[in-house]
């Protein structure tokens, strides 16, 4: 029996644990800092607090940290990592993730998700539903590609970087640290660090 430990009790939660048990994790528990109030997610028991989660990290296989905002999850991983927690990625069985590709760890691919050859995915990444990362693109630690977006071939993604849902960036185009592209958006030329970019073409907010 192989159990998987969830850090965030949220919708996105919801969706890793979905994934994780359609990749073989036979039991799923969530920690939050909602707990006890919060006692569920959904079909899932949330059995403690993030405190909890750490003093528990040995009485499961693997974890993972379900929280949405890149920074958040970020520092998480790093406690996680200095606790010598054993961070494992979640990637549902229909997504299709090239045999050319550097999955960092702690990250989470859903459905219908495709990467290709030779594209680096750094630690923590999610690589939401349908979303497609093309040829040698390149995502640093903790970004965010939100459902049906797609990077065109040789992207750069910076750290903390989001791509909102059905948005779409250039082939070759560097999107830079900590920048949010805007859901439905159209990035056709580089963008600089921390920026939020909207509409097509994409300008500053
Ligand atoms: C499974 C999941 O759910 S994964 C998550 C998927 N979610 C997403 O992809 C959401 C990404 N977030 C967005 O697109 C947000 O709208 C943001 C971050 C770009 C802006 O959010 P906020 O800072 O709250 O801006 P706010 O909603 O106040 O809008 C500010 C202005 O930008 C415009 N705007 C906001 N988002 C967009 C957009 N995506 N495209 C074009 N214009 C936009 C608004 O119309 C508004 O314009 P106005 O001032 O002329 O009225």
């Amino acid at each position: 029996m192989k159990c998987l430990a969830i850090l965030g009790a949220s919708g996105h939660g919801k969706v890793v644990a979905d994934a994780a048990e359609c990749s073989g994790w036979d039991t799923i528990r969530f920690f939050d800092d909602a707990w006890p109030a919060l006692t569920s997610n959904g079909r899932w028991s949330v059995v403690g607090n993030s405190a909890d989660f750490l003093d528990n990290l040995r009485s499961f296989d693997g974890v993972v940290v379900a929280i949405g905002d890149n920074r958040t999850r970020q520092r998480k991983l790093q406690e996680l990592d200095a606790a010598g927690a054993n961070i494992v990625s979640v990637i549902h069985p229909s997504a299709t993730v090239s045999q050319y590709v550097k999955l960092g760890v702690g990250s989470v691919v859903f459905a219908n998700a495709v990467i290709n050859a030779d594209t680096v995915v750094g630690p923590g990444a999610i690589i939401n539903t349908g979303a497609v990362i093309e040829h040698d693109c390149c995502l640093d630690n903790c970004t965010h590609v939100s459902p049906n977006a797609t990077l065109a071939g040789g992207v750069t993604l910076g750290e903390l970087a989001w791509v909102g849902a059905n948005a779409c960036v250039r082939q070759l185009v560097t999107v830079g640290a900590g920048v949010v592209v805007g859901m439905g958006s159209v990035v056709i030329r580089d963008v600089d660090p921390e920026q939020t970019v909207v509409g097509s073409p994409a300008r500053p907010l």
